[in-house]
């Protein structure tokens, strides 16, 4: 049973070190984070001013203890202890050296064709294209073909499926989850920037040694989308001392290949510091639940304090300076689409035959926005579908019961109740401006010139004939979200 002064106790902690971390004052931070064993001493290429990363280990045996205690805390424990291989965000382990034999080829053949994939000036011929596109799928089959024993990789997988993590490492099972997914997009794109000729494409059989993983390794994450994720593609896209793990423009300028690490780290470090986000709204579902109302007040208000560094993160880098909008739209968000079918049961007709087609990565698949929606009490952003597609299971399952046990539509508007009430309004206030912002950014990024390819995003794959009709076509969603946010 959970001792109720040990919580009490703990959540006065957890208080005390979050107000710490954010201190101005030098010297006591100093002593906090001397007195820290994770991640302090590592590089922090992303390192937010007046933010230091929280004592994640702290916080992971906090909502371990809490465990036993709330079904949000039970979840949360258990998509960190199998999906995150004991950390958050998930520890994937890149370095292949350490992966089991087999698995190494994958890795290997990343290195060989990543400096194959882009290019710094797209040409508008479709010829020119078609080449660049059938020279890159033939060389990354053909490696495939040569390289990978099918057999031995069905045989490991099928030993994490049986549970034999020993022999298959979670921090091993996230990477290569990331690096299929990574070699399924090269082969989907084939050149990037993205071109018109291979938007056009309505299906694609991709070689078996990046399908038959592929199910594994959906099937495990609960998915059934053809396409990667945000989990897949972004946050496992990073070693466990936070570098930059699989590229798309290896060798192109740096204006490139700052932008794309730079998108790419934003979703990484939403989930950095959405940790202590994550803890303080199980620390206030079950103190609300256990009926402490000042408890609960405490962990509100971490939650909304937290926000402020957590959606800066976002303010201080999507912007020209970080990532160039001129990068951007050709050479970043063109990989991270799908925009194909696949041919079975589905709902689309085309020429006879049914034909399910799949979107690639969005912002709405971050955890974090899910997470507080559900606190909140506003109904999720995905639809059903879309959330079985493209987000992973123990992180739907997760988001459901935190939804289930959103407290604030049943707060009484005085006393302590009141006060909490008034938090949550200040967390709404900073989602309505994160979107707001989101919005505008969102524009400014996706009108960008490129003649290249067709109107697309990665999340939405084609759009309307032009630009100015897809983007109010996109605003809709936007302005829709913010309304449902109040
Ligand atoms: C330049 C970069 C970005 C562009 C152009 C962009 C564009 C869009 C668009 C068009 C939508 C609405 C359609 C859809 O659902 O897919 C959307 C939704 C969303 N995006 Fe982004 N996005 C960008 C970066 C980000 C980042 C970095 C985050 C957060 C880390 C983010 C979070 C979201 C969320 C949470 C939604 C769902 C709607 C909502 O909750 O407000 N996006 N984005």
């Amino acid at each position: 049973m959970f001792d109720i002064v040990g919580f009490i106790i703990l959540s006065a902690l957890g208080s005390f070190f979050t107000a710490l971390a954010a201190s101005p004052k030098k010297q006591l931070k100093l002593w906090f984070l001397a007195s820290s064993k994770t991640i302090h001493d590592e590089p922090q290429p992303f390192s937010v001013p007046g933010v230091e990363k929280s004592d994640d280990a702290k916080l992971l045996q906090e909502i371990n203890n809490m465990a036993d205690c709330h079904e949000t805390a039970a979840l949360l424990a258990d998509l960190i202890r199998k999906d995150g291989a004991g950390c958050w965000p998930p520890r994937a382990e890149h370095d292949h050296t350490a992966w089991p034999a087999a698995l190494r080829p994958y890795r290997e053949i990343y290195e060989e064709v990543a400096p194959l994939l882009p290019t710094e000036h797209v040409s508008l011929d479709d010829e020119v294209n078609k080449a660049r596109i059938t020279s890159f799928r033939t060389r990354l089959q053909q490696l495939l073909h040569e390289r990978v024993d099918l057999t031995q990789v069905e045989a490991l997988l099928a030993a994490a499926d049986a549970g034999r993590w020993d022999v298959f490492p979670r921090d091993t099972y996230n990477a290569f989850y990331a690096c299929v997914a990574w070699c399924r997009h090269a082969y989907r794109w084939a050149t990037i920037p993205v071109v018109r000729l291979a938007q056009l494409e309505k299906t694609l059989p991709l070689p078996q040694e990046l399908s038959l993983p592929w199910s594994y390794l959906q099937s495990h994450f609960g998915l059934c989308s053809e396409s990667g994720n945000n989990t897949s593609n972004l946050v496992l896209n990073f070693t466990p001392s936070d570098t930059y793990a699989l590229q798309i423009n290896p060798g192109l300028s740096q204006r490139v290949t700052t932008s794309e690490e730079a998108f790419a780290r934003v979703f990484h470090e939403v989930e950095v510091l959405g940790l202590p986000v994550y803890h303080a709204v199980v620390s206030a579902v079950l103190a609300h639940a256990r009926g402490d109302m000042v408890g609960c007040l405490v962990q509100a208000r971490r939650v909304a304090a937290q926000l402020r560094p957590l959606l800066s993160s976002y303010y201080d880098r999507v912007h020209d300076a970080r990532i160039a909008k001129s990068a951007w739209l050709s050479h970043v968000q063109g990989f991270y689409a799908w925009g194909l079918g696949l041919e079975g049961e589905g709902e689309r007709q085309q020429g006879g035959k049914e034909v399910v087609k799949f979107d690639g990565l969005s912002g709405n698949q971050v955890l974090l926005f899910q997470v507080l929606d559900a606190f909140l009490g506003i109904e999720p952003y995905l639809s059903e579908e879309n959330l079985n597609r493209n987000v992973p299971e123990k992180q739907r399952v997760f988001c459901r019961a935190v939804e289930r046990h959103s407290f604030r539509s049943r707060l009484r508007s005085d006393g302590v109740e009141g006060q909490i009430r008034g938090e949550l309004g200040e967390i709404v206030k900073r989602l309505r401006l994160f979107r707001t912002a989101h919005r505008s950014r969102a524009k400014a990024y996706l009108s960008q010139p490129a003649p290249e390819r067709l109107p697309m995003t990665a999340g939405k794959s084609l759009l309307k004939e032009d630009m100015d009709q897809s983007l109010e076509y996109l605003d809709e969603f936007m302005v829709g979200r913010l309304a449902q946010t109040v």
